[in-house]
């Protein structure tokens, strides 16, 4: 089975590989880059979520597989500030998309509040953190957790999330 992955972002990709690595089921891997449709940041849960059906959806035409999956970073405002959130979808050819939300950790203040004024999450964890591609390795999620749930980390659990509703409503056992 072909599961395209929606993204050449190498946290992501391994998160999908080691999310459906435990199955019996032999599945093969191609990545390609696409287009999430949605701001550069995400702004709420809804616009996160729509980026990533996006992408799974997308991905499943562009690359004739049987599964797509689309995995998307964004903020939203709640009550006690700024906060990361993340979602996953699967896609097929047959069914609607199927959805999952990750882990939600409140951003530090000075970080919102950059965001908020235009700046996008991957640069400025950049700037913070004095290092490069942060977003390609643990996250923001990764360094505000002092590495106890990567990015990788969360979007596993997405993946997993996702493969188990498929499965479940595929009757698989
Ligand atoms: O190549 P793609 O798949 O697009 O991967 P990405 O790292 O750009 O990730 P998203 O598009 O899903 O994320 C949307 C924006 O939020 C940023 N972002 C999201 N989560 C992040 C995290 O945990 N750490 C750093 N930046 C993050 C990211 O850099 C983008 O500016
Ligand atoms: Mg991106």
């Amino acid at each position: 089975m072909l599961v395209a992955i929606g993204t050449k972002n190498p946290a992501k990709v391994k998160a999908v590989k080691d999310g459906f690595a435990q199955e019996n089921a032999h599945f093969i891997f191609k990545s390609y880059k696409t287009e999430s449709d949605v701001s550069e940041q995400p702004f709420s849960d809804e616009e996160t979520a729509i980026g990533a059906m996006n992408r799974a959806k997308c991905v499943l035409a562009i690359s004739g597989g049987d599964i797509g999956i689309g995995l998307e970073g964004g903020v939203m405002e709640t009550p006690f500030g700024l906060a990361l959130t993340n979602w996953g979808a699967l896609a097929t050819s047959t069914q609607p998309p199927i959805i999952a939300g990750g882990e939600r950790i409140i951003l530090p203040e000075s970080i919102a509040e950059r965001l908020r004024s235009g700046e996008e999450l991957g640069p400025v964890m950049d700037d913070y953190s004095q290092r490069e591609g942060i977003r390609h390795r643990e996250g923001a999620i990764g360094i505000f957790s002092n590495g106890k749930i990567t990015r990788h980390d969360m979007f596993y659990h997405v993946v997993r999330l996702l493969l188990g509703q498929w499965q479940y409503q595929n009757g698989f056992d």
